[in-house]
């Protein structure tokens, strides 16, 4: 069943089962008030990060999370890998636009409750390899928003980095969520297009990305089943 508050995104196409982009979803409204709250959650009580990886490297990417806090390879309340300060609450609007962003992929946010985002800022440099999201517990979708310069975003499939992927140019205000059947699949963003966003709108240079997920770890919000038109 449709919500009517929340209608199916315009332009909306399915990259794969269950993923779906939806250019252009964000207003420039939207866009300018995401870039000044990520803008407060940038400074803290945890600072935005180049997150360390267990090899050794950092991430090109810089991070900063609500509600948990993300690290190789699991989730914590607080950074246990920045200063060790308890995360920033996710905010209960963020959960509304969540529910929002899913209803307008799929036609129904169904039980959808986000309690974990990642603040993603990418610089002209950076990119993210080909990863799963795969440290939560719930099968509900991952909402992917991105504000500022334009993006390569690689969405492949559940068995491995490789082929078969689909290439997506992924601009600002453009949703992607992903779910259902595609929920664990490799995705990544190997090139950055720097000078391609709107300086009006969005970071005055580089991209700025925002996840939802839903972990599942309870604590505030309880897992909850995929919408039903995921799959
Ligand atoms: O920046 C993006 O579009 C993807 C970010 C991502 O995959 C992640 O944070 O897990
Ligand atoms: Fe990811």
């Amino acid at each position: 069943m449709t919500d009517a508050l929340f209608p199916l995104g315009r332009g909306r196409a399915e990259v794969a089962p269950g993923a779906v982009h939806v250019p252009g979803w964000l207003s420039r409204r939207r866009q300018r008030e995401l870039v000044e709250s990520c803008r407060a959650w940038a400074v803290g009580p945890v600072p935005i990060r180049h997150t360390a990886l267990p090899g050794g490297g950092v991430m090109s990417v810089r991070t900063v999370c609500l509600g948990w806090h993300w690290l190789p390879y699991r989730y914590s309340r607080t950074a246990d890998d920045v200063n060790g300060a308890p995360v920033a609450p996710f905010p209960d609007w963020l959960v509304g636009l969540g529910r929002e962003a899913v209803a307008a992929a799929y036609g129904d946010a169904g039980s959808y409750r986000p309690d974990a985002a990642l603040v993603n800022f990418y610089d002209g440099d950076a990119r993210m390899g080909m990863h799963q999201d795969r440290e939560e517990r719930s099968p509900a979708p991952v909402v992917s928003l991105s504000i500022g310069d334009a993006c390569l975003f690689r969405f492949g499939n559940t068995r491995g980095r490789g082929r078969p992927y689909a290439d997506v140019r992924l601009e600002s205000g453009d949703l992607f969520v992903f779910g259902g059947p595609s929920r664990f699949a490799y995705h990544g963003v190997p090139k950055v297009y720097p000078g391609t966003g709107d300086p009006s709108v969005g970071p005055r240079t580089g991209r700025l990305n925002i996840t939802l997920r839903e972990t599942g770890l309870g604590g505030g919000g309880a897992a909850s089943a995929p919408p039903g038109g995921a799959a």
